[in-house]
Parts: structure tokens; sequence; C-alpha cells
């Protein structure tokens, strides 16, 4: 039990897979893995755990923000001897390039954020995934059959902003789409020495207002969490 996840130590698997939203973690549960076992509701921040094609996996939720992912993966990282976090989110397009339901395996995230300065002293604006579990799920794309785009990403702390320019620091390092999670998540990972990546849905082109709704942010990510999945059983 730790002070935001109410599991107990075993209740948690090596490899984790982390939606932001706990409805996204439950709907993959309950869709997904055989014998889901509901192991923490604290905050109503959902974990589950339960095997898929025979492996023991928990999917949870970190909640949005760094903030929030710093929590959530700290805790599982240390509290729980988790190995590897897998992040499955989604995120907003800068250009008309990229289309609704692209899917991207994210080599760097860029960001603003203090997180890794602040919590680590891990200075600069760049944090790379780490591990092995970027490699693995590019592998298992190929098998499955599935296009992911292996790009930079804007980590940044807000989602409703005065400017439609894209922030300098996503420009500086040729991030193609925004979310809100990767850069504290990376940091943590590599403070701690574990495995980190992030696969990421678009959700929203943000040159053209396009957007998918809450309730397929919820459920229409098959492909992404499919992928999740079946890299996750070879880590
Ligand atoms: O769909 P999730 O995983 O929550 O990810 C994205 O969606 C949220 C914003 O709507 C932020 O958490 C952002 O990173
Ligand atoms: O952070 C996010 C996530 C989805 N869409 C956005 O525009 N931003």
């Amino acid at each position: 039990m730790s002070v935001h996840i109410s599991a107990t130590k075993g209740e948690i698997a090596k490899v984790v897979l982390l939606p932001g939203d706990p409805l996204r973690a439950q709907f993959i549960a309950e869709n997904y893995l055989e014998n889901p076992k509901l192991v923490s509701k604290t905050r109503n921040v959902l974990y589950y755990t339960g095997t898929y094609k025979g492996k023991e996996i928990t999917i949870g939720a970190s909640g949005m923000g760094c903030p929030s992912i710093g929590i959530y993966s700290y805790e599982l990282y240390t509290e729980y001897g988790v190995e590897t976090i897998i992040r499955i989110g989604t995120c907003g397009g800068y250009s008309k390039d990229l289309k609704i339901f692209d899917i991207i395996n994210v080599d760097n995230a860029a960001s603003e954020s203090t997180y890794a300065q602040y919590a680590w002293e891990i200075p600069g604006d760049l944090m790379k995934h780490q591990g092995n579990a970027y490699d693995i799920i590019n592998e298992t794309a190929k098998e499955l059959g599935i296009v992911v785009k292996n790009h930079n990403v804007h980590t940044s702390d807000i989602f409703y902003r005065k400017s439609e320019d894209v922030p300098a620091v996503a420009t500086k390092y040729g991030c193609t789409a925004v979310e809100m999670e990767a850069f504290a998540l990376f940091a943590n990972a590599q403070h701690l020495g574990k495995k980190a990546a992030t696969i990421l849905t678009v959700s929203d082109i943000i040159p053209t207002g396009e957007f998918i709704s809450a309730e397929e942010r919820e459920k229409a990510l098959h492909r992404m969490m499919e992928l999740a999945l079946d890299a996750a059983i070879k880590l």
C-alpha cells in the first residue's frame, strides 16, 4: 500500500499500462485481461491486475499532467517493484500531416516543465524514452501490421491556451503532437533506472479543430491497446 495506491505489494505486476483516464483503464482491463481484479480505487483512480496471453499485467490510471503521473509512476516503481511502465494516452496533432487515430511511439518528450530539474536535478528540456520498451513496441507494431510514427512530442502543462502558435519548445525539437505526461514519466524512469515508453493515439487535430468524443477516448483506441498489450507480454 502506498499513499495513492491501495493495492498490496504482490498485487501489482512488473509491467504496468498507464492511460490518463481511469475509465479507459477499467475498459481495457475488463475487455482484454483474463480474470481482472480491481486492486486499487483510491481517489477513484482504478488499478486492475490480470493476465493477458498468460502474462500478468496491471492496468491503471496516471491522471492528467506531470504532477499526477509523477506521483503514480514513482510509487509504482519504488513501492511495488514495477520495472516497466507504458503510458497509453491521447494527444493533439500540431499539423494536418497527422490524422485522427494515428499512433505515435514517443522517442523524446520536450517540455517547459521544471519536473525533471526540480525532482531529480536532470537538466534540460528533453527526456528520452527509457530502456527497451520503445524498440519492443516498434517490433510488435510491425508484427501486428500497425503503422506507428516514431516522433518527438511536446509534454505541456496547458490544454487550453490563448495563442494558436506552436510553442517554442515543440518547434525546437520537431514535436508533431502535444500531450501532458510523457516528460515526467521518462524523468522518473531515468532517475530510478527503470523502463518507460509512451504510445499515443491522435485524438485532436489542433489546426482544424477536429476531435474525438470522450467516449471514443475511453473505448475506441483498440489498436493502441492491442499494441501495448502485445508489447507488454515481451517485457
Ligand atoms: O488521454 P490521456 O492519457 O489522459 O492523455 C491526454 O489527455 C488528457 C487531456 O485531455 C491529458 O492527460 C493528455 O496527456
Ligand atoms: O494534451 C492533449 C491531449 C489531447 N489533445 C490535446 O490537444 N492535448
